[in-house]
């Protein structure tokens, strides 16, 4: 089939490129001309694992190019509209005019039959807004909603072989149209629920707000373990086997962050006060107050692991991005923990293995070492932020040496505390003995 993504951010340079690799003929459009360059060289503008790869293979095969000119996508049969949905500034609500701007430069270019399947975060009631001027754009042409859950760090896999479809449409054929361009994932089994737009919509960010949910529960749950000297991770390992409950986002630590889930509550929680569900969602407004917390908590542990203030102290900040195995740095915990540091007078030296270039852009003011080893050397306290696999498996012993101080906060709940504590660390998690 001939597709076309709009908008080749995380998300859609990885849908346009995993759709090359199903076997469609693709074009990516993105108003960022850098951008468009890069992915047309090969080059993924962002680190995400399997991207390069599929890419380049895309581009080889001839089934795949980017382009900054909305008329290239005029031959497709669906359009995928993949554009950011961020936080308006100065409010709550996700600000649509990306999706506006996307919509309104399509539709000239709509030819008849098209669908226009909408993969970007919205807040309920958007696709309704939207179909009416698509429909009427060309003979037959029609909006579905088919909202993404991919994870960044597995977005080629998780676009490959998701959990699940969802399709808000209209009509049988939108939903055919669909199964034809996600055909050989349909075949193997995977589910897809076919439903109305609104709840379409609803499953994103329901799903969003699930999790995010999960993560603040454990995360009170983390502050109870310190208040009583129990402990959060063996908690969350117990409450996990109950399959109804499960183990999977119950790690307690520095909480959420990235381009999606706090601002998706945001939006969420703006959403359901405009429906006059205030009262309702005044859980959501918690979930994200619980979560912004734990970045003040993890503040306070190092001002009183330094004796009473971190000003002239030397720290050594493992991991910038929101996540492992991401470049991404929006709404990053550790680097807001970076920055609170730095304004109390401690000299913060960031590492990690990809985000560095995307903090420095955030913070410039941001001092940054190479490797590990150059961060942690000469540190009175290590701070780990980001669970990289590489601050994951750090030998103890080898660190010590390299630190004034034997000191770490294990921001993640990641490292094991005996095997700390035995060569010779302080050692503090959040709600962990
Ligand atoms: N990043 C992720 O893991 C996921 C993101 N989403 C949702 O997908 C949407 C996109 O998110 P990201 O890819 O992270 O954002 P992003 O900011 O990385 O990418 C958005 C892209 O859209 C482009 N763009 C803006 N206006 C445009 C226009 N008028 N025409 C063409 N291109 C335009 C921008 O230049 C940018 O490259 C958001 O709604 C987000 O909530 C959903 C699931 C996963
Ligand atoms: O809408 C989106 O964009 C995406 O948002 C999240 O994906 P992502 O932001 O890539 O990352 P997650 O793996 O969900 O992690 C989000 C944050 O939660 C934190 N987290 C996760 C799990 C956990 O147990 N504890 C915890 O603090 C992570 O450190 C990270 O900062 C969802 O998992 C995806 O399904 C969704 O498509």
């Amino acid at each position: 089939m001939r597709l076309s993504v709009i908008g080749c951010g995380y998300l859609g340079a990885v849908h346009a490129a995993a759709m090359a690799d199903l076997g469609h003929d693709v074009v990516g459009i993105d108003v960022d001309e850098a951008k468009v360059q890069s992915l047309s060289a090969g080059r993924a503008p962002f680190h995400e694992p399997g991207l390069p790869e599929v890419l380049e293979a895309g581009l080889a095969s001839g089934r795949l190019r980017f382009s900054t000119d909305m008329a290239d996508a005029a031959d497709a049969d669906v359009h995928f509209i993949a554009v950011g949905t961020p936080q308006t500034a100065g409010s709550d609500a996700a600000d649509l005019t990306y999706l506006e701007a996307a919509v309104a430069s399509l539709l000239p270019h709509l030819k008849p039959g098209a669908l226009v399947a909408g993969k970007s975060t919205v807040p309920v009631g958007t696709a309704e807004r939207l179909a009416e001027r698509i429909e009427a754009a060309a003979e037959g042409a029609e909006l579905a909603w088919n909202p993404e859950f991919l994870r960044e760090g597995f977005a080629v896999k998780d676009t490959l072989h998701p959990d699940r479809f969802v399709y808000g449409v209209r009509s049988q054929r939108a939903a055919d149209l669909l199964d034809d361009v996600y055909r050989q994932a349909i075949d193997a089994g995977t589910p897809r629920i076919v439903t109305d737009y609104a709840t379409a919509e609803l499953v994103k960010t329901a799903a969003n707000a699930f999790l995010a949910t999960k993560i603040s529960f454990i995360n009170v749950m983390s502050q109870v373990a310190d208040a009583t000297g129990a402990d959060v991770t063996v908690l969350a390992d117990a409450i996990g086997h109950d399959a109804r409950i499960g183990r999977r986002f119950l790690n307690a630590g520095l909480g959420f962050g990235g381009g999606c889930l706090p601002k998706d509550i945001r939006a969420f929680a703006a959403r359901g006060e405009q429906l006059g569900l205030a009262d309702s969602f005044a859980f959501l407004r918690e979930v994200d107050a619980v979560n912004l917390r734990q970045r003040e908590r993890l503040v306070a542990a190092a001002v009183e692991a330094l004796g009473g203030s971190v000003t002239g102290a030397r720290i050594a900040l493992l991991g910038v991005t929101f996540k492992p195995d991401s470049d991404d740095v929006r709404d990053s915990p550790a680097l807001d923990v970076a920055e609170r540091l730095h304004e109390l007078g401690a000299e913060v030296v960031a590492t990690d293995p990809y985000g560095l270039p995307n903090a420095l852009r955030r913070f410039p003011a941001l001092v940054t070492a190479s490797s590990t080893e150059d961060a942690v050397r000469g540190a009175d306290l290590v701070v780990l932020a980001t669970e990289w696999r590489e601050y994951r498996d750090l030998d103890p012993a080898a660190t010590a040496v390299l630190a004034r101080h034997a000191r770490i906060i294990d921001g993640r709940n990641v490292l094991d505390p005996a095997a700390w504590r035995a060569a010779g660390w302080e050692y503090r998690g959040l709600g962990r003995r």
